[in-house]
């Protein structure tokens, strides 16, 4: 998907909300357990319901590898089933990856070849030839981690060096000579609150995959005010807050209530972007 295609759906949507799929046996409702594939009958559920109220879904691999074959399967069948029936919308597979380049070269084979996915979250930590092996692939996006949501991000990424510049920002600052705003993405967090100012100093154009709303407790409204630009800027993920918002039987119905509230919160900020 281009940042063109992205921007369209954002705005003829009304919503940059993006359904994480971090879809957990032992949290998805009894009454799915007794299926072949939980999984999917969840993640399927889930996503008919919410569909129209986001414009990207966000499997998180760590659910699906922590069970095996039967967990890549379901992760699998996600995807295509998200490709056969929402084609419009962005499916980011969360599994931060990097490392040596030709090794980083198979995981790009992995998640743009094989899978065909739209973008993945990529670990800036060992360097350039880390990255650039993602950034190959037309139509497709890296999402770099920059600044992110939990306690942990203080204890390298807000560090400073000699020069006062933190780690998040040398990793802005330096990946903007390997890719685009229209190939790279950076994940900020909805818990940063005001860092938004800081962030878009330095990156005013390019897209925020922002995770962190809802269970987290990062303010949307902070996020937008500090970081939404005039194409939007922004994807903004929740995930159990959305899809555990119910255990029971109707636990569609009501991630789909979730997802509309806060698609409706969005849309109110896009209305004030002169678009
Ligand atoms: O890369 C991510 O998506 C990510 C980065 C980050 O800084 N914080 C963060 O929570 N995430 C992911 O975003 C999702 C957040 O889930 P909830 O807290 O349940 O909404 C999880 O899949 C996290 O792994």
């Amino acid at each position: 998907m281009t940042r063109q295609q992205l921007i369209e759906h954002i705005f003829t949507k009304k919503t940059f909300l993006c359904v994480g799929l971090d879809t957990d046996i032992k949290k998805i409702p009894q009454h799915l357990l007794g299926n072949d594939d939980p999984i999917f009958d969840f993640n399927k559920a889930i996503i008919d319901a919410t569909a129209k109220y986001c414009i990207a879904y966000k499997p998180n691999l760590a659910f699906y590898e922590c069970m095996g074959t039967k967990g890549l399967s379901a992760f699998e069948r996600t995807v295509e089933y998200l490709k056969e029936t929402y084609p419009d919308h962005l499916i980011i597979a969360d599994a931060k990856r990097g490392d040596i380049g030709n090794t980083s070269a198979m995981y790009a084979r992995t998640f743009f070849d094989g899978y065909d996915i739209d973008a993945l979250t990529v670990a800036p930590y060992m360097g350039e030839d880390s990255v650039t092996p993602f950034l190959e692939y037309e139509n497709k996006w890296v999402i770099l981690l920059a600044l992110t949501s939990n306690k942990g991000s203080h204890d390298f990424q807000l560090t400073t060096d000699q020069d006062g510049e933190r780690l998040f920002e040398k990793v802005i600052r330096k990946s903007q000579a390997w890719g685009t705003p229209d190939n790279m993405m950076y994940v900020v967090g909805a818990t940063q609150g005001k860092m938004f100012q800081d962030i878009r100093m330095l990156a005013p154009d390019h897209f925020l995959l922002v995770p962190g709303v809802g269970a987290q407790g990062g303010s949307l409204q902070e996020v937008c005010k500090y970081g939404m630009t005039d194409d939007c800027g922004l994807i903004v993920n929740s995930s159990r807050g959305i899809i555990y918002a119910s255990g029971d039987t109707d636990f569609a119905q009501v991630a789909a209530i979730k997802a509309m509230e806060l698609q409706r919160e969005m849309a109110t900020e896009l209305d004030k972007v002169n678009k």
